[in-house]
């Protein structure tokens, strides 16, 4: 095929109120026609209704014409009467289908609405570490709302507004041919003189507009910034120095948004003007050719209503084309997302784990870059093995690589070399949800969702009983505490809740662990200080949740350390010493060095 074979690309068409609209940037809609045929019915509906409403519109001045000229010309009042029946007619059935149109297409809007927002959310549940690793959070939820939410303004109101004025151009411009072919060819060539200067105004106006806009942005992210930081600008007294710089950029925008309005009013002005002026243009055009004879006075008063209705409709349609653009953009950026595929997938053909558990683990020269194509590792070549029951301390600098060992035995990525195995399987031959359920995970800073005190203990298990909450709680030594708040279990905690103590959030989230009753449980201590209390709390109930487990724990605390069967020191990703801790402390070096920072064991042996 040669170049000049290809399809030319449709240039883009200038409209009214001044925006550029390039028919290739809409194309992004068309990602959400899938979305509305999954509901044929609301969208034949929609179509059926919106056909039966603008058909009856345009019914209508043919209807005044033969009023005027049946009824008024030839004083006819029996005429009059039967066209007012009829046009009471032809309205019933207006308003009936534009009801239902409006009921269809509302409808179509809300149910597409919460079926992307559904899938996007499921989606991006199922994305890798690696997708949110290179996206803000931010980013997406505003995806998941923002976008979505212009996008039902799109297809509930814009989409059936433009679908809607089309529909009537096409039918006003052909009504108006056909009442007055010479009539219709004067309006379409007298049109350009109004557009044009309205246009290279309205062009100006929303460049304008864009300024206020950024003005007004500028103003809220400066508010946000600073009322989120009070006590840092009380604390360096810049109260004032903050709110004269609030009221200088308030002011621009002020000026700004001024600016804008003069010349708004200056628009609307010369549109009332020109649009008047073209109007008695036309009457006189018209009351000539009545005069002439070319045309009846009926006829030329339901001309002049079709060539309303067509303006008014095409000014629809170049506002809705601009913000359709704009949901087109917010379409693009959803597919985008929903086109994303998580690289961490179940395997093929997958391997059953054996039941029940044994609870091994094995690192065989594995080696791991977050970087692209293996660039600076993190872990090199790393080979250790935890028995069954066994518990294994991890230590080392922070950033030796830790925390990473325990998101790769989860399968949050997939290692460039080597392999892992659970129970002697590679972790990438067995489906993921089969693999996660085998490993409790105790985060560093738990996280505490939302919702009451049993719903997140329940979090991985939400069948558990009443009985069995409450058993995991009195193990992780949460129970008195729950059982002292005002709604006990059902006492609402986290966002928007009772605020809980470090301590108390990472019971709670043992008292999660336990009741997952994985065979293999991940923690990853915390390192900030607790009281003493809190601390042998903490402590306690870690033990109940090791018991007959195989655990692998990033270790801050030295109770942790004495008792693991096997400690590992890492160091730049790779494993520089191992035994227990006393095997360690009495060969010296790099373990008792740390040893002695990290845990504090000149406290210890000074007590
Ligand atoms: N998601 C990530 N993307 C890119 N690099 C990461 C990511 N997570 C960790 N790293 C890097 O990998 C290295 C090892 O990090 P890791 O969190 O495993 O160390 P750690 O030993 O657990 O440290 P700490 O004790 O401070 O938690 C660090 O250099 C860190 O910057």
């Amino acid at each position: 095929m040669t170049d000049q074979a290809a399809p030319a690309e449709a240039a883009p068409v200038k409209l009214e109120t001044g925006s550029t609209i390039n028919p290739k940037r809409l194309q992004p809609l068309r990602k959400l026609v899938p979305f509305m045929l999954r509901y044929p019915w609301r969208l034949s509906g929609t179509l059926l209704f919106l056909l039966v409403s603008t058909i009856a519109s345009l019914a209508i001045p043919a209807m005044l014409g033969g009023v005027i000229d049946q009824g008024f010309v030839a004083q006819n009042l029996d005429s009059i009467t039967r066209y007012g029946w009829l046009i009471i007619g032809i309205a019933a059935i207006m308003g009936a289908a534009s009801g239902a149109r409006f009921y269809f297409i509302s409808s179509l809007g809300e149910r597409v609405l919460a079926d992307l927002r559904q899938s996007v959310f499921a989606h991006l549940l199922r994305l890798d570490a690696r997708f949110f690793d290179t996206h803000r959070v931010g980013e997406l939820t505003s995806r998941l709302n923002g976008d979505v939410a212009m996008i039902r303004g799109a297809v509930g109101s814009s989409f059936s507004l433009a679908l809607r004025s089309m529909v009537t151009i096409i039918g006003a411009l052909t009504m108006m041919l056909l009442t007055s072919p010479v009539l219709t060819i004067a309006v379409v060539v007298a049109a350009p003189a109004i557009l044009v200067p309205v246009v290279t105004f309205a062009r100006r106006l929303r460049g304008m507009s864009r300024k206020t806009q950024d003005a007004l942005a500028d103003l809220s992210a400066m508010a946000t910034e600073m009322l989120g930081a009070t006590r840092t600008v009380k604390s360096f007294t810049q109260e004032k120095v903050q709110s004269e710089l609030y009221d200088r950029h308030s002011e621009e925008s002020y000026r700004a948004e001024t600016r804008r309005l003069f010349a708004r009013a200056a628009l609307v002005a010369m549109v009332i003007f020109l649009g008047t002026a073209a109007l008695v243009g036309l009457v006189w055009w018209g009351a000539r050719s009545v005069f002439e004879g070319s045309v009846t006075a009926g006829q030329l008063a339901q001309f002049l209503v079709y060539a309303l209705m067509a303006s008014g409709a095409l000014t629809n349609v170049s506002e809705v084309l601009g913000s359709l653009q704009s949901v087109a953009g917010a379409t693009e950026r959803l597919s985008e997302i929903l086109a994303t595929e998580p690289a961490i997938t179940d395997p093929a053909e997958a391997k059953a784990l054996p039941v029940p558990p044994l609870g091994t683990v094995a690192f065989e020269n594995v080696s791991f870059s977050y970087a692209p194509g293996g660039m600076d590792p993190v872990l090199s070549e790393l080979s250790f093995a935890v028995g069954a029951g066994e518990t294994v301390a991890l230590v080392g600098a922070s950033g030796s690589g830790k925390s990473t060992i325990l998101s790769l035995l989860q399968r949050f990525y997939d290692v460039n070399a080597g392999s892992i195995r659970v129970d002697g399987i590679d972790i990438r031959d067995v489906r993921l949800a089969e693999l996660r359920r085998r490993f409790a995970y105790v985060e560093q800073e738990p996280t505490i969702f939302a919702g009451t005190v049993a719903e997140n203990i329940r979090f991985g298990r939400p069948e558990a009983t009443d009985a069995e909450v409450e058993a995991a709680a009195r193990a992780a030594l949460v129970h008195d505490f729950v059982a002292d708040l005002p709604l006990g279990y059902r006492t609402v905690v986290g966002e928007r809740g009772v605020t809980l103590s470090g301590g108390q959030k990472q019971r709670l989230a043992i008292a999660r662990a336990i009741l997952k009753d994985a065979p293999i449980l991940l923690l990853d201590e915390a390192t900030s200080a607790l009281d003493a209390q809190s601390e042998r709390l903490v402590q306690m109930a870690l033990e109940h949740l090791m018991q007959g487990r195989t655990t692998l724990v990033i270790a801050h605390r030295l109770a942790t350390i004495r008792d693991a069967d096997a400690i590992l020191v890492l160091d730049n990703g790779r494993i520089i010493d191992q035994g227990t801790h006393d095997q360690l402390v009495s060969k010296g070096g790099r373990y008792a060095e740390l040893a002695r920072l990290q845990f504090r064991l000149d406290d210890v042996a000074a007590r």
